[in-house]
Parts: C-alpha cells; sequence; structure tokens
C-alpha cells in the first residue's frame, strides 16, 4: 500500500501515545524467561512486537491476550526444541532471542526480509556466541542463521559495540541464566549506549542482578539466577512520538500528547531538547508534551548516538530549519532497515531537501520557504523512513507519494491514523503496478 501525503498547514488535537517497542520486546522476554506467570499491562501492538509474541510462543510460553493486558506463563531458562523460528523483520528480536537460541539444540531464524534485515550485519554476537561454545552456521554473518546450542559455556565473553547495543543486550538477558558467572566486557565502541539502560532497568526489575561499570563497558553476571514472575506496565513510546512531535514543529499546530513520562529512559525523549533548542514553543509535565509549532525552527547540532530512532524524525524537522543542522556521530544509523544515511538522504533529496552526508553525520542545509514535494518516495522497507519524510511531505508545495507505506507498521500501525486524528491529510492508496 502507498500513502498520498497532502500538504497540510495546520495539525490540531490530542493523541495517546503508543507504548513503548523496546519496552514491549523486553517485558515480552523477560516473562518468557520466568518460571510462572506475569502479566504486561498495555503493551505494544506492531509488527516488531508481534515477532517477539510469536517466537516465544513458538519457544514454549503461554500467552493469552486482551484488550489492555498479556497474561504470559513462561518457559523459565527451558525452552522448548523449536526448530526455526521467524522474526519478520525485527533487529532486536533477532539478536535477543540468537542467544536465548543458544539453550536450544537447533534453531534456524529464516530470511524473511532478504531486502532489509536480510542485510543486517550479526557477527559480533556470532562471535561473542562462539566464544561460549555454540556453533553458529551463517550466510556471511547474515540472515539465515542457524544456532546449535544446549550449554553454553559461562565465563569471560568479549563483545563488539560498535555496530549495535543489540548484541550486549542479548547476551545480558542469557548470561544470567547459565551455571556460572560470566564477565562480560564491551570491546572497541559501543553505540546507542542508552539503551543497554532499558534492559538494564527490565532485568533488575525481573529480579536478575547484575554489576555493570558506571561506563556500561564492563558486567558481572552472577550464573544461577532466573527470572521472577512480574507485572510490567509499558510506558509511551518516544521514537514513534518524535515523527508526530516534529510533524507539529514544522506545522502550524496545537498537537498534545499524553503518555510520555518526563524521567524515561529512552534516549529518544531527547527530541523534546532538540525541539526546544530549535526554539519550537512546547511544554512538557505530568507525561503530556503540547507543540505549539508556528511553522519557525533553529537549526542545531546535535550527537544522535543517544537517540537513534529519533534522528530521522530530527532531521525532517531539520529541513525547515534557519540555517545548517549537523546530527553527528550517527553512522550506525546505516545497519538499520535501510542504510538511514545514504537511503534517506536520497529520499529526501527527492523531495527538495538541501542535505549532504559523511560516513558518520548527516547535514542539513535548513529551507524555512519549504520544499517542492510532488514525487515518489522509495520507503526502504523503513518505518522511520516513511514517518519522516510524511514530516516533509506535509509541509511540501506538491502532495508526495510514499511507495510501500504499509512498512509503517514494523513499529507504529497505527500512525497515519494518528496524523489523521489531528487533521493531517494522509491518505492510503492501492499500488498500481
Ligand atoms: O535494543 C533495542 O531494542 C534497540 C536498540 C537500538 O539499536 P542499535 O543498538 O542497533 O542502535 C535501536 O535502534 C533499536 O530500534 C532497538
Ligand atoms: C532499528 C530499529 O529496530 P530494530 O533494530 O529492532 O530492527 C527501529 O525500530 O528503528
Amino acid at each position: 500500500m502507498d500513502v498520498i501525503v497532502t500538504p497540510t498547514p495546520r495539525l490540531r488535537g490530542d493523541i495517546q501515545a503508543l507504548s513503548s517497542k523496546n519496552y514491549t520486546t523486553r517485558y515480552l522476554l523477560a516473562a518468557a524467561l520466568a518460571d510462572g506467570t506475569s502479566t504486561i499491562y498495555y503493551p505494544a501492538h506492531s509488527e516488531d512486537s508481534d515477532a517477539m509474541r510469536r517466537c516465544v510462543r513458538d519457544l514454549g510460553a503461554v500467552l493469552e491476550e486482551d484488550g489492555e493486558k498479556i497474561v504470559i506463563t513462561g518457559f523459565g531458562g527451558k525452552p522448548k526444541d523449536v526448530r526455526e523460528l521467524d522474526v519478520g523483520n525485527a533487529g532486536a528480536v533477532l539478536r535477543f532471542l540468537m542467544a536465548i537460541a543458544s539453550l536450544c539444540p537447533n534453531v534456524t531464524f529464516v530470511n524473511r526480509y532478504p531486502e532489509s534485515l536480510g542485510k543486517r550485519p550479526h557477527d559480533d554476537l556470532i562471535d561473542a556466541l562462539e566464544q561460549m561454545g555454540v556453533e553458529i552456521d551463517h550466510n556471511g554473518g547474515k540472515l539465515p542463521i542457524t544456532i546449535r546450542g544446549g550449554k553454553p559455556r559461562s565465563g569471560r565473553i568479549r563483545v563488539s559495540g560498535s555496530v549495535s547495543s543489540q548484541y550486549l543486550s542479548a547476551l545480558l538477558f542469557l548470561t544470567p541464566l547459565l551455571e556460572g558467572d560470566s564477565e562480560i566486557e564491551v570491546v572497541g565502541d559501543l553505540k546507542s549506549k542508552v539503551v543497554v539502560g532499558q534492559t538494564l532497568e527490565v532485568l533488575e526489575q525481573a529480579g536478575i542482578v547484575i554489576e555493570a561499570s558506571e561506563d556500561l563497558m564492563r558486567y558481572r553476571v552472577p550464573g544461577g539466577q532466573s527470572y521472577a514472575a512480574k507485572t510490567y506496565t509499558v510506558q509511551g513510546d518516544y521514537p514513534g512520538s518524535a515523527a508526530v512531535l516534529a510533524a507539529a514543529a514544522v506545522t502550524e499546530s496545537d498537537v498534545t500528547i499524553r503518555g510520555l513520562v518526563e524521567n524515561s529512559k529512552q534516549g529518544e525523549r531527547a527530541i523534546i531538547d532538540v525541539l526546544r533548542m530549535m526554539e519550537v514553543p512546547l511544554t512538557h509535565h505530568n507525561a503530556v508534551v503540547n507543540v505549539r509549532g508556528n511553522g519557525k525552527l533553529k537549526a542545531v547540532e546535535f550527537d544522535g548516538d543517544t537517540a537513534t530512532d529519533a534522528v530521522l524524525a530530527m532531521v525532517a524537522a531539520a529541513v525547515f530549519a534557519e540555517g545548517t543542522s549537523r546530527f553527528y556521530n550517527v553512522e550506525n544509523l546505516r545497519y538499520k532497515e535501510c542504510d538511514r544515511i545514504t537511503d534517506y538522504l536520497n529520499e529526501l533529496r527527492k523531495a527538495g531537501a538541501d542535505v549532504e552526508e559523511r560516513q558518520s553525520e548527516i547535514i542539513v542545509h535548513g529551507k524555512p520557504e519549504g520544499v517542492e514535494g510532488g514525487v515518489e518516495i522509495d520507503a526502504h522497507y523503513d518505518h522511520r523512513v516513511i514517518m519522516a519524510l510524511t514530516v516533509v511531505g506535509l509541509r511540501a508545495r506538491r502532495p508526495i507519494v510514499i511507495r510501500d507505506a504499509h512498512h509503517v507498521a514494523k513499529s507504529y500501525p497505527i500512525y497515519f491514523d494518528h496524523l489523521r486524528a489531528l487533521g493531517a491529510q494522509v491518505e492510503w492508496v492501492k499500488v498500481e503496478s
């Protein structure tokens, strides 16, 4: 399905933030790894969170769901001997479950998105699991991947974090279940470090004890632990909301989003600070954000690694700012659903934006006068590209068509419903090919 985004000068209204994808995947996993029954209130509904639901069920968890909660009876440290898992296009779900699959004798992760997840690298996690005695068949570090585990060894594990934090998070979920103690050392750099804070928070809530160094580069994980069955409540999602907030920032608006707690460990809460730096009028109290955009924005300089999944939305806002913005330390955007530097900037240029790329930077020469639009955009299988290009389309001179916009459902299936509720002219159309 495609979406036509028609320029919309004004947005008004009040929406509830969707539930956090990253907390939902983590709580589902922690609940599945527990002996006993856990409850998760307000879990996210999206392709990625559904992928985690499907896989933990395949691994032996029992899930019952109603409109507000999931009740999960876990399989403890003993997943079922499953032969195949399908994670869809979900990177975090794949990496976390590659680690857990090493408790099983023989599991193959299939390659359902060869043009997206199928191109993403997993070598650093493969290397770490091999240090633990797990045998792995893979296609040059990529899917399909077969894990032949059983009894992974504890002890000293070195893992690189220079491509993704998800490899480290995966090991942090696995190692407490091993017989002996583990010491994990992160070598090289650790990208998206803030997300590891979310992993540690969830593990602590699940009763798992881990000693982490202050810089998050070293961990002591006692073995023989078990995950406790708990009740969890999922907070609102900053990465998805960042796109809606950017849309409000580039239009004349009075937009309220509820359910975004101020003290969240999601790095993408920085969207609030970045929009403030851009002089967008907004308030944030008691988990309610209100943006009263006047269409005027100032350029910013920002370390994008602190808010990885909100950078594309920030860049979309910067397209209309006065001056030149720079988003630095963002190289790992290249290893996401698409190359979120080269591919994304190509689509922005098509729409009329003036952008430049470096290996680890995005530079935006703002155009307060707006961009031309009137083009077809390729989604590159990437929900965040779709959301960000929609923001640009709202302030273009002519409508844009986003091809294959249904991939927005990876994290935010109701994105266009939310925008429509705020008055945006966005419309689904059937593909003619
Ligand atoms: O751990 C997680 O749930 C995630 C970590 C981040 O990935 P990287 O660590 O690869 O940057 C983030 O971009 C992704 O959406 C979710
Ligand atoms: C990169 C993302 O997710 P993942 O790595 O889990 O596929 C994302 O949600 O933007």
